[in-house]
């Protein structure tokens, strides 16, 4: 895992910490909720990301003495910096687990800590899990259309910059198979693999001894580039007579890659090229600027791909640069908090609180999630936040609460799980949302909605600030 100092925060949480600090504010609890306003991509749902990292990220987090004199240079109070020299986040969090499915509006996430503590880890929370949630998505996406087939993580040369680290392991959580990224391998435990480049073929002076000399130093996972100079006629050709010189020695080729041209034509080509040959197990993987829609397109054509390296579009979530989540106070100083705004989306929802995801009689999803306070019982009826004459009824349906303590007194309380562990839960969290949802075109509206006494907290505050 990358090193993180309590620094890697925005200056406004200092100073405003600086100002709790000095007015005797310091220990006065705070309740933020984490929670995003858009889908990204238009889709019908999200993944949530990066919970496991956050909280080992928190449990460690401190300010070092190089990190207290750099904070002195910037004219903060010696006083306060000698209490950050004991920072530590000793709050709790609250949180759906890794690799749920989610949607708007609903708190993913509440901290529940001290206001300094609350506010100086704002920053670190949401850098992470925007960006994990982000790459998880788009990699669930990429993986609904791909169905059985293998997914590689191709993108870290084309992350923006070290995001390439995080970007890897949101794949994985989103359905990815395995990566190219060498780091993100060692640190996460995911399965590193690879093919060959197009310089190692054009080093040499002919596209055949390139190929010999690969499977020769790699026979147990060679995988043949095809498309150098022209893949039908040569690239195709040249692989198939190193596949068989590897079975007199008794190996195996592995695959072939397509990496430009007509994927699916050229899939379909190769395939029987090899069948022809009796290579039926040397599989196609393809690669080229891949994403969701262009898979959809190559296996509606019927390509013969079995492997399929996704980098620039996938790592970089093209085309939303960011998830737009949010960390908004609920509740400080004994007290409900609200955020006014004209526009109506944007008023927070105060109060500790609960989320539900709802179910019928049978446990199946009824694709609604309910918040509600987190004291109450007695949830008959939702409201939409926003449009109060929707309303559901919920007396028959089952109630499963989604929030749950992950840290408490600044430590985990997680059971650490691999990252294939999250990618099943997430699979099968994912399967449980009915159809409708998961569409790319024009989904279904996931309904979010509040309780008839949140509702009636909210509005009465509301109305204490118009006055
Ligand atoms: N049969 C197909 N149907 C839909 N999209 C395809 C198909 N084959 C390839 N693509 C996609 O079309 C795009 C082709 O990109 P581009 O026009 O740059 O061609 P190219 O093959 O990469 O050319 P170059 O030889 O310059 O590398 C890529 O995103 C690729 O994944
Ligand atoms: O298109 P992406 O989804 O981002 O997938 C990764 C791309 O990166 C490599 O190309 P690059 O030109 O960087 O190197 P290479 O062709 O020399 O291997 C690879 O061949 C893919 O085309
Ligand atoms: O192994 C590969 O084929 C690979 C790795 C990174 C980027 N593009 C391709």
């Amino acid at each position: 895992m990358l090193d993180f100092s309590a620094t890697y925060t925005d200056q406004y949480q200092l100073a405003m910490s600086e100002v709790y600090f000095k007015k005797g504010q310091k220990d006065h609890t705070a309740v933020f909720d984490y929670y995003f306003r858009k889908l990204p991509y238009d889709g019908g749902y999200a993944i949530f990301a990066g919970l496991q990292d956050l909280l080992k990220i928190i449990e460690g987090l401190r300010f070092s003495e190089k990190d207290i004199e750099y904070l002195k240079e910037q004219d903060f109070d010696a006083d306060f910096l000698e209490y950050l020299k004991d920072f530590k986040f000793r709050g709790n969090i609250y949180s759906v687990l890794e690799g749920d499915v989610v949607f708007p509006t609903r708190p993913i996430l509440q901290v529940e800590a001290n206001i300094i503590e609350a506010q100086i880890i704002e920053t670190l929370l949401l850098n992470l899990l925007n960006f994990q949630t982000l790459i998880a998505t788009k990699a669930s996406r990429i993986k609904l259309v791909s169905g059985d087939r293998a997914l590689l993580d191709f993108g870290l040369r084309r992350a923006q910059g070290p995001g390439g680290y995080y970007a890897t392991r949101a794949a994985i959580i989103g359905g990815f198979n395995g990566t190219s990224n060498v780091i993100a391998g060692r640190d996460f435990h995911i399965p590193v693999s690879g093919t060959m480049a197009h310089s190692f073929i054009q080093s040499y002076d002919d596209e055949l001894s390139a190929f010999r000399d690969f499977a020769e130093g790699r026979p147990k996972d060679c995988v043949l580039l095809v498309d150098t100079y022209d893949t039908l006629k040569s690239g195709l050709p040249n692989a198939i007579k190193v596949a068989k010189e590897m079975e007199e020695r008794g190996h195996k080729l592995m695959a072939i890659r397509l990496d430009s041209g007509d994927l699916a034509y050229l899939s379909k080509e190769s395939r029987k090229m090899l069948d022809k040959e009796g290579l039926d197990y040397v599989k196609i993987a393809a690669s080229n600027q891949l994403e969701e829609d262009v898979i959809k397109s190559l296996l509606e054509q019927g390509a013969r791909i079995d492997i399929f390296g996704v980098g620039t579009n996938l790592v970089i979530g093209r085309p939303n640069g960011a998830l737009d989540g949010v960390y908004k106070l609920a509740y400080s100083n004994e007290k409900p908090r609200i955020k006014i705004s004209e526009n109506i989306v944007k008023i927070t929802l105060p109060h500790k609180k609960q989320v539900y995801r709802l179910r019928d009689s049978a446990g199946k999803c009824v694709g609604g999630d309910l918040i509600a306070l987190s004291e109450e019982n007695e949830m008959n009826e939702m409201i939409h936040p926003f449009e109060p004459y929707k309303q559901m009824k919920l007396d028959r349906l089952k109630k499963e609460a989604l929030l749950q303590p992950v840290m408490i007194g600044g430590k985990s309380k997680i059971e650490q799980k691999s990252l294939q562990e999250i990618a099943k839960y997430s699979a099968d969290r994912l399967a449980e949302i009915p159809l409708e949802y998961k569409r790319f075109n024009n989904p279904h509206i996931y309904k979010i909605g509040i309780s008839k006494a949140l509702k009636q907290e909210r509005d009465n505050l509301i109305d204490a600030f118009k006055k």
